[in-house]
């Protein structure tokens, strides 16, 4: 049995997971990783974190077969990752880019070296637990939604400032806005300053995730899935479900998209 061990480097928090080889990214059953875990990016940067975090794999993990990744942390995010692990310096490191070629998928980025890896490493995921026409939501420091239709081609995307961006910019940039608690304010406009800023930020949020179904419907493409990722995903479809609106389409939560498509382009480029 092989062990594959895959890293997505976001910009707020590093995830980790491996996976052996009797499973497959197909597969949807919660337990799907043997080992699992994240910590925030930012402490790749402290020695001493690392050197915690050096230890704390080097028990845990047994050495992988193969080590695949994507990062849109920066260059010394990923010299800081490497420098985790001296012992294994035998194995190759496969990065995904967005530039990445992938079997029955085809981006209509422009530029395709400038599309985030972890939005390419999304859309493998997802291709990998369906063929229809999909859209992809990673709401973690920045929301992306991406579509990808079934016939494989990925359709470009959006990308907005996450949940927690929108709110702490409203505080750095204005006189009189605090940064807003999410409570249990009532639906719809808000009557306070803290509702109005939570509810805001959640409607922009919501909005643009209406609006890119409508989108994908006039491109003949209507969205038959959503998968919903990355930190405020919790957030988001708690929102979507206390406000019964996309009623007609299931969202479905699916922890470590970037993950499953790193592990599938791994398994694709042995
Ligand atoms: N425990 C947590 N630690 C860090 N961020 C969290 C946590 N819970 C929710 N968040 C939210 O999730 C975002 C990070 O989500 P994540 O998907 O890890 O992002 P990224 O891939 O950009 O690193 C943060 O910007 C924050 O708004
Ligand atoms: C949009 C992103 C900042 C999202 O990063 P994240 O929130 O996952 O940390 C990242 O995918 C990125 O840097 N993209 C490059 C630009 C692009 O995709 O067009």
């Amino acid at each position: 049995m092989s062990l594959y061990l895959l890293f997505d480097v976001g910009n707020t928090r590093l995830k980790w997971a491996a996976v052996e080889s009797s499973q497959k990214p197909s597969d949807q059953q919660k337990k799907l990783w043997a080992y699992s875990g994240s910590i925030s990016s930012k402490s790749l940067q402290s020695p001493e974190h690392k050197a915690e975090l050096a230890d704390y794999i080097a028990k845990t993990l047994p050495k992988p077969d193969a080590i695949g990744f994507s990062c849109v942390a920066g260059a010394d995010a990923i010299d800081n990752l490497k420098s985790l692990f001296p012992q294994w310096g035998d194995i190759e490191w496969k990065q995904l880019r967005g530039d990445s070629s992938y079997e029955g998928i085809r981006t209509l980025y422009q530029d395709p070296s400038k599309l985030g890896a972890d939005r390419l490493a999304a859309v493998i995921g997802a291709r990998a637990l369906s063929k229809s026409n999909t859209l992809i939501i990673n709401a973690g420091t920045a929301t992306t939604i991406d579509l990808l239709g079934s016939n494989g081609l990925h359709y470009g995307g959006w990308i907005l400032p996450g949940l927690g961006l929108m709110q702490k910019s409203l505080e750095a940039n204005t006189a009189q806005l605090p940064l807003a608690v999410r409570g249990d304010a009532p639906l719809g406009f808000g009557r306070s300053t803290n509702d109005a800023i939570i509810g805001g930020c959640d409607a922009a949020q919501l909005g643009a995730i209406q609006f890119a179904i409508d989108v994908a419907k006039d491109l003949n493409h209507p969205v038959e899935r959503i998968w919903l990722d990355g930190g405020n995903s919790k957030v988001i479809a708690s929102e979507i479900n206390r406000l019964g609106k996309l009623k007609s389409l299931t969202i479905e939560p699916s922890e470590g998209l970037v993950l499953r498509g790193l592990w599938a382009w791994l398994l694709n480029n042995p």
